[in-house]
């Protein structure tokens, strides 16, 4: 089986442009087939604010109305990706810089209004990432570019968290693929103290996951991280890393950041 590596990149890395380059630059440099998943909640947040569209995240994920469907459209979509696809093209990656909606590739599902009303964000489920598409540009030599924005096959876009689309593209993957899921943000991994550049945990278990989040080790963004990084592994993802953009290129050493085993 050929090897796929599937990066995830976070906001807070994207909105650094120095640090966004030399990210682009290791990821061109990385050896086989890849693919290229960005967020970029901070910038989306930052022009919302600007238009007077104050941000409401409830558990990390943002809650959607039209007008922050338009903004996050708008921001991701095109800022973000089409400047990231530019940038790539540069370094010599023939980048494509793709929605769920292009291709029919990620098609969600809006989701159902319990006791929270998120507005337009689309869940996924296993059928929602089309491999076979994904596939195709990977064997005509292109790096697929995809951003947070998908669509549920009637027309509208919706706002789908980029880690969860990591995970489902990599699951999706894998039956196809030997696949690694790499999420690089802007800490070492998993910190035991957020505060301590040393405190890096080097592996997590699927069983250590509640007690790090009860001892609160864990908390905010990298809660639905992690939750999304496990699910990746029981549905047959090889490998997954959490770590710095920065230090991306020690992967191959498999000296990267925390490795998560089941
Ligand atoms: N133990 C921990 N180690 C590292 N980061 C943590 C930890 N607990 C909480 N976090 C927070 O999780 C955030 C990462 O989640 P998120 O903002 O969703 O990532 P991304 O930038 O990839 O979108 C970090 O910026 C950090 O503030
Ligand atoms: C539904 C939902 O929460 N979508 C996310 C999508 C962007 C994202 O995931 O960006 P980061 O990876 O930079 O956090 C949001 O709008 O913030």
């Amino acid at each position: 089986m050929k090897t796929l590596s599937i990066i995830k990149i976070g906001g807070n890395v994207i909105d650094n442009s120095e640090k966004l380059n030399q990210f682009l630059l290791d990821f061109t440099a990385l050896p086989g087939d890849k693919i290229l998943i960005h967020g970029g909640g901070k910038i989306a947040t930052e022009l919302g604010v600007s238009l007077g569209v104050e941000a409401k995240m409830v558990e990390g994920r943002r809650i959607t109305d039209i007008e922050t469907l338009r903004i996050v459209t708008m921001v991701y979509a095109g800022l973000i990706n089409k400047n990231m696809v530019a940038q790539l093209q540069a370094k010599g990656s023939n980048a494509i810089g793709l929605t769920g909606a292009d291709g029919n590739i990620i098609k969600a599902v809006k989701r159902p209004v319990k006791d929270i009303d998120y507005g337009f964000v689309g869940d996924l489920d296993e059928s929602s990432v089309s491999s076979d598409t994904l596939d195709s540009l990977l064997k005509a030599g292109l790096v697929p570019v995809l951003c947070a924005i998908t669509h549920d096959g009637e027309s509208q876009l919706l706002n789908t968290n980029a880690d969860t689309i990591a995970s489902a593209v990599a699951v999706a993957m894998s039956s196809l693929y030997d696949t690694s899921l790499i999420y690089c943000f802007e800490k070492r991994g998993v910190m035991r103290d957020i505060d301590d550049d040393q405190s890096l945990v080097p592996v997590i278990r699927m069983g250590e996951f509640e007690t790090l989040k009860n001892e609160g080790v864990v908390s905010g963004g990298m809660i639905p991280k992690l939750h999304n990084a496990f699910e990746a592994i029981k549905s047959g993802v090889n490998a997954v890393y959490i770590g710095k953009a920065d230090e991306l290129p020690q992967i191959d050493q498999q000296n990267f950041g925390t490795r998560l085993i089941r």
